[in-house]
């Protein structure tokens, strides 16, 4: 049995991670927590694995705690930049356990969702133009999202070895319509009422154009992500940090 631990458990996704847990023949749940709890009750003693979705300002605290006291973790929360997994690798590298610390972070844990960025990477190359939107529920607490920022980063890194230059634009004012720019790439954010996860990426050349579109109408969609996450820390997936579901899928 994997022993699963849950930091965030009180939340939209912590509470359907334990749902999830407590379902999975192959787990047993450990200890759930939420904020105010002292993270100091987890150990490798009486948790595996450790799955934390909380909320972008303190998930790095988090992860930090979790790798000083030796635990493994799969991260959902969003909000990662460059300099925050530095310290995620630098955490793991003076923890209790260097050569064989887990931590495991996905922008996304819904196939539909991985796959979009996968295959947005490979059209990047081929077309001139690229854009991303993503449509959230109204109490998403960041845009834009991680999703959306993982996809324009892969965007941008295949256009660059493509040897493409920056994107056709003539826009000379903009009061914020044209969205943020990440990496050279336009992202777009929609809050709406009756969401819930949505992604599209939009491709145009002269004349043709690519949509690809993913949709998450329901939580319980990123929960195989999530407990394909924890049965890969707790078995083969390799030491260090790992960074995207898409590493653990056959693609
Ligand atoms: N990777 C993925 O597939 C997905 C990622 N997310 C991300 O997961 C995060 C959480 O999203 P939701 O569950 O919708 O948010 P939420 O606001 O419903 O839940 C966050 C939970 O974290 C708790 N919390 C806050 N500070 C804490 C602390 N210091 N220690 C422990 N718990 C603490 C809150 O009390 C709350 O229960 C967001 O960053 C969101 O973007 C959401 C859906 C899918
Ligand atoms: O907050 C959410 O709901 C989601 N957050 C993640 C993100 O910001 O990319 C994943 C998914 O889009 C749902």
């Amino acid at each position: 049995m994997i022993k699963v631990s849950v930091v965030g458990a009180k939340g939209r996704m912590g509470s359907h991670v334990v749902e999830a847990v407590n379902g999975a023949a192959d787990m047993q749940l450990a200890l759930t927590l939420d904020a105010a709890d002292d993270l100091a009750a987890i150990t490798p003693e009486n948790t595996d694995v450790t799955v934390e979705f909380t909320v972008p300002s303190v998930s790095l605290g988090n992860v930090l705690k979790l790798a000083a006291q030796g635990v493994d973790v799969v991260v959902g929360t969003t909000g990662w930049t460059e300099e925050k997994l530095a310290k995620v690798r630098e955490a793991i590298a003076n923890g209790p356990r260097p050569d064989a610390q887990k931590v495991f972070i996905a922008p996304n844990f819904a196939i539909s969702a991985v796959l979009a960025d996968y295959f947005a990477v490979k059209a990047a190359k081929y077309f001139e133009s690229a854009e991303v939107i993503e449509l959230h529920h109204p109490t998403k607490v960041d845009a834009p999202s991680g999703t959306a920022i993982h996809t324009a980063q892969g965007i941008a890194a295949a256009r660059k070895a493509a040897g493409l230059g920056p994107m056709p634009d003539a826009t000379e004012t903009d009061g914020g319509s044209r969205g943020q720019v990440v990496d050279g790439v336009h992202v777009h954010a929609v809050r709406l009422r009756g969401l819930n996860a949505h992604e599209e990426v939009l491709f145009g050349n002269a004349g043709e154009q690519l949509t690809i579109r993913a949709d998450s109408f329901d939580r319980g969609s990123f929960m195989p992500g999530v407990l394909l996450a924890v049965r890969k820390l707790a078995s083969d997936a390799p030491a260090g940090l790992t960074v995207g579901l898409d590493k653990f899928l056959d693609l």
